[in-house]
């Protein structure tokens, strides 16, 4: 048995007619003067059909790319002629079905007394090796992007971990903010854009927070911006994300919120702080969904809800000029106006028993209950802070109280508003001008110590003023 497989060793045709590479062998001038059944088998060429031709323009014709490759560039025949050997990768052989398939070769001179007398060309297949090498390069790339994706929003999630009191429910029953509940409700299960205001600290996130968990999006993210927080430019990239090297100190490629946000909703708090060239560019996203990196040209699409949340007048801006009346009409779809607080005085009881069960477990304190004294004067005061001066407030005395019961000891004095409400309007002012005029001169209106004269108007002038406004002597 030994002495057999010995004796077909000993034969080479019958060896290279095993081996699973396709093997062709050349004589000096080109011509196939051996092919194998692999070689058969892979290109569909019987070796009959092609032994002592020039075999280049039945397998070896076109290029890849299906441009032309003449003989003289065929590397099995510069092997033919200079007797050094190649390895080539990155071409393809012709079937005879007129398909074709990738190839990897090496072409190997055959020398006799120091001369080139042929050339052997062994070749493989390589299109599972290649499809292998594409599959992974895409499972690489979607990794790398899951990676990044998850790097951002990590970071974000980190950030948004942070923030006390984000997990508090809208309390409150009364009229105004059941309204506004109710269109709370009918709205989150939409789409449409959503344009919260309020007065500072009066629950705008809170409302935002609500209408995303209530709506279709909620398995995806709700990512804020507030567009108070960065500069013009900051605001951009931060917006829209960047390329590696948009800018100095831009080392990676980063996300912008707008990605991060993509499937879910888009937050933007403070939109009345956005500056005219952010608001240009916020327009074009709302419009057409799509925007490109700082620094890159690739246009990204996004399917993003859009709520918006101001304490400004927006429209007042937009007269003044400093919002673009597009994106204000674009906003404003469906507005939703968050009460004041002192417009719902009936809220601050349930209020203050759910932020004094928040304070004692932040503080380490058991308050059961806040005096009836307190809830009075709580009511009567003007909170320009609204629900988070509350908190505030009551985290203050909670600190200061021994007891179980939070009892006030001092006037609530609001720090000075800057609110419009606070300003009378003119013709309140003149009137208590003119009061205070005319009880200084004992309501005499003319003559030398009338306050016709102290007010530097013609009697008759003050006398039709006084008519304007009701003004009359007390009786
Ligand atoms: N109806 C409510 N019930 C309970 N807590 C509330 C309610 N509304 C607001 N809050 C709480 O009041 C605080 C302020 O709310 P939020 O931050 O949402 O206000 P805002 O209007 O967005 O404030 P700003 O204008 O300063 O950004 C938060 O701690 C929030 O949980």
């Amino acid at each position: 048995m030994k002495d057999n497989i010995k004796h077909y060793l000993a034969d080479s045709e019958l060896l290279l007619n095993a081996v699973g590479e396709g093997i062709y062998g050349f004589d000096r001038a080109g011509n196939a003067v051996f092919i194998n059944p692999a070689a058969e088998n892979m290109t569909g060429w019987c070796a009959q059909e092609l032994l002592g031709k020039n075999i280049h323009q039945y397998h070896h014709h076109t290029y890849a790319d299906n441009s032309p490759y003449p003989a003289t560039e065929c590397k099995i025949y510069g092997t033919l002629q200079d007797g050094i050997s190649r390895h080539v990768t990155g071409e393809v052989f012709w079937r005879k079905d007129g398909s074709s398939f990738p190839v990897e070769y090496t072409t190997t001179p055959v020398f006799k007394n120091n001369e080139v007398i042929g050339a052997v060309a062994v070749f493989r297949d390589v299109s599972e090796q290649l499809q292998t090498e594409s599959d992974l390069r895409s499972a690489l790339q979607e990794v790398r992007q899951l990676t990044e994706q998850l790097q951002a929003e990590n970071t974000y999630l980190q950030n948004e971990l942070h923030q006390e009191w984000s997990a508090a429910g809208l309390v409150g029953e009364s009229a105004p903010l059941k309204e506004m509940l109710e269109q709370l409700e009918l709205v989150a299960k939409t789409d449409s854009t959503v344009l919260i205001l309020g007065e500072n600290g009066t629950g705008k996130e809170l409302v935002a927070r609500n209408i995303h968990s209530l709506s279709l999006r909620n398995k995806s993210p709700l990512v804020r911006v507030n567009c108070a927080a960065f500069t013009a430019s900051l605001l951009e990239s931060e917006l829209f994300g960047h390329e590696k090297g948009a800018f100095t100190g831009a080392s990676e490629r980063r996300k912008g919120r707008f990605e991060l946000a993509n499937k879910g909703t888009l937050f933007l708090d403070e939109i009345g702080e956005l500056s005219m060239a952010a608001q240009s560019k916020l327009l074009r996203v709302l419009q057409e969904q799509e925007f490109e990196r700082v620094g890159g040209n690739e246009t990204i699409k996004v399917d993003i809800r859009i709520i918006a949340a101001t304490n400004r007048d927006l429209l007042k801006m937009v007269e003044q000029g400093d919002f673009r009346i597009d994106l204000y009409y674009r906003l404003n779809v469906f507005p939703i106006h968050i009460p004041a607080l002192r417009k719902r005085p009936q809220d601050i009881p349930a209020l203050c028993q759910v932020i004094i069960g928040k304070l004692n477990s932040k503080l380490g304190k058991n308050i059961k209950a806040i005096s009836n004294s307190s809830l009075k004067m709580l009511a009567q005061y003007r909170w320009p802070g609204n629900i988070r001066e509350l908190q505030n407030l009551l985290e203050r005395e909670a600190i200061l109280t021994r007891g179980d019961i939070l009892d006030f000891k001092h006037k609530l004095v609001a720090e000075p508003a800057n609110q419009v409400e606070a300003f009378e309007s003119l013709a309140m002012a003149e009137k208590r001008h003119i009061c205070a005029v005319l009880q200084a001169c004992d309501w005499q209106i003319g003559g030398d110590n009338g306050a016709a004269q102290v007010l530097g108007l013609p009697d008759s002038t003050l006398r039709s003023k006084m008519k304007k406004l009701a003004i009359a002597r007390p009786a």
